[in-house]
């Protein structure tokens, strides 16, 4: 298969789809990887690495999407990207589709096989390919509050841990999965009175077990919500319902209630933000206020630590992207039901009921449109 590695084009995004040793390992296998110059530049990963892991270097975005059975990417596609995407070609990125309906049209009308990273699933009930991301965003999540709390970034003018003589800040994260256990997790580490808040008993059962004493969870209901957010320093938004936009979970009235210089550190923002009053925003800008509450809700977080994202999502995408390689897509998806579930759009039909629900839209199976 000819696979194509393009440059993210996003704000300060200097990930990259395939990692020098993910390409060797392609390569190896007989599959020809189309990697466009200076890819990986921002990282360090040069066209020179790519070159001696076996890649063909070409000079434009243009050329690679021209040439490519496969595209593997990180971010969603840009409008430019997806005017580039062929009938019939794959797409294999981060879509985060349900709160993006002019992407889900573009992709739609673009004939091309989308499969999304954050659907794919596995054994365990859990997202391995968005996981080492949320790892990532989770734990950015605390140096980003901790920053957005000082004066000079309009924040409260508190310290996470506080000193001997006066309390810690009270840091309270919304969810505890992936993102949510490792804000809490870097929370505790800097002695931050810790509270997190999810719907699942098992979760908080399992926080409960892993963390003992160091960390508080409670049950997640609007009242709870209503009563920990109005009392906090730094809010983490870590909830999620996969594929799904987010649940709004802090309303505009409770921003209002918060305290002045409070901080939400929205990371659900790349499926619509939990908040009310969250809107995506870049790392060139990445905060703004809104009832004296600063919002930092950055889309694309682990874009910040690109060299130390990059390694990791390549860790999780590799065997899924060997297998589409090795297979072709469409049979690849017809032996992995895990990978079958990344299927968002085929060919011009939406396949992921919870975009359908989103936007409105009607959608078919993957099954049916893979003849399953
Ligand atoms: N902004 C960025 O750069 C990044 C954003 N993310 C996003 O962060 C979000 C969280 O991702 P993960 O932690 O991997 O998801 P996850 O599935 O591991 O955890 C989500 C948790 O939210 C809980 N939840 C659902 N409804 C809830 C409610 N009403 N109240 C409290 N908890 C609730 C679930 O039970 C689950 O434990 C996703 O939207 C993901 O896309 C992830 C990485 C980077
Ligand atoms: C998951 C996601 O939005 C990111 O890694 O940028
Ligand atoms: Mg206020």
């Amino acid at each position: 298969m000819r696979i194509g590695v393009p440059k993210e084009i996003k704000n300060h995004e200097y990930r990259v789809g395939m990692t020098p040793a993910a390409v060797r390992e392609l390569t190896a296998r007989g599959h020809e990887v189309f990697v466009e110059t200076k890819a990986g530049d921002g990282i360090d990963l040069t066209d020179e690495l790519y070159a001696k892991a076996g890649a063909k270097i070409l000079p434009t975005a243009e050329e690679v999407f021209g040439v490519a059975d496969m595209i593997v990417k990180v971010k969603e596609p840009q409008p430019v990207e997806i005017a580039r995407l062929k009938k019939g070609q794959t797409l294999f990125t981060y879509l985060h589709l349900a709160p993006d309906p002019e992407q889900t049209k573009g992709l739609l009308a673009s004939g091309a096989v989308c499969i999304a990273y954050e659907t794919v699933t596995d054994n365990r009930g859990g997202l391995p390919l968005l996981a080492p991301m949320s790892e990532v965003a989770g734990r950015m999540s605390i140096q980003a509050g901790a920053h957005c709390l000082e004066k000079a970034q309009g924040g409260r003018g508190v310290l996470l841990g506080g000193v001997p003589g006066v309390p810690a800040a009270k840091v309270v994260v919304l969810g505890g999965g992936v993102v949510g256990t490792n804000a809490a997790r870097m929370a505790m580490g800097l002695e931050a009175h810790v509270i997190v808040l999810d719907v699942s008993l098992n979760r908080l059962k399992e926080l409960d077990e892993q963390f003992g004493s160091r960390l508080h969870t409670l049950y997640s209901t609007m009242d709870a919500i209503e009563e920990q957010v109005a009392s906090a320093d730094l809010v983490i938004g870590g909830v999620l319902l996969p594929g799904a936009a987010a649940p709004k979970l802090i309303t505009e009235a409770m921003v209002r209630q918060m305290k002045k210089g409070s901080v939400i550190v929205d990371v659900a923002i790349d499926q619509g933000g939990c908040a009310e009053t969250s809107h995506a925003t870049t790392h060139a800008d990445p905060t703004y206020r809104v009832h004296d509450v600063v919002h930092y809700a950055v889309a694309n977080m682990p874009g910040g630590v690109a060299r130390t994202s990059t390694f990791a999502l390549n860790n999780a995408t590799l065997p899924f992207t060997i297998a589409l390689a090795e297979q072709g897509a469409e049979a690849a998806m017809k032996a992995n039901a895990h990978l079958r579930h990344g299927l968002n759009v085929y060919r011009g039909t939406l396949t992921y009921g919870a975009v359908a629900a989103a936007q409105k839209l009607a959608f078919e199976p993957a099954e049916k449109v893979l003849g399953l």
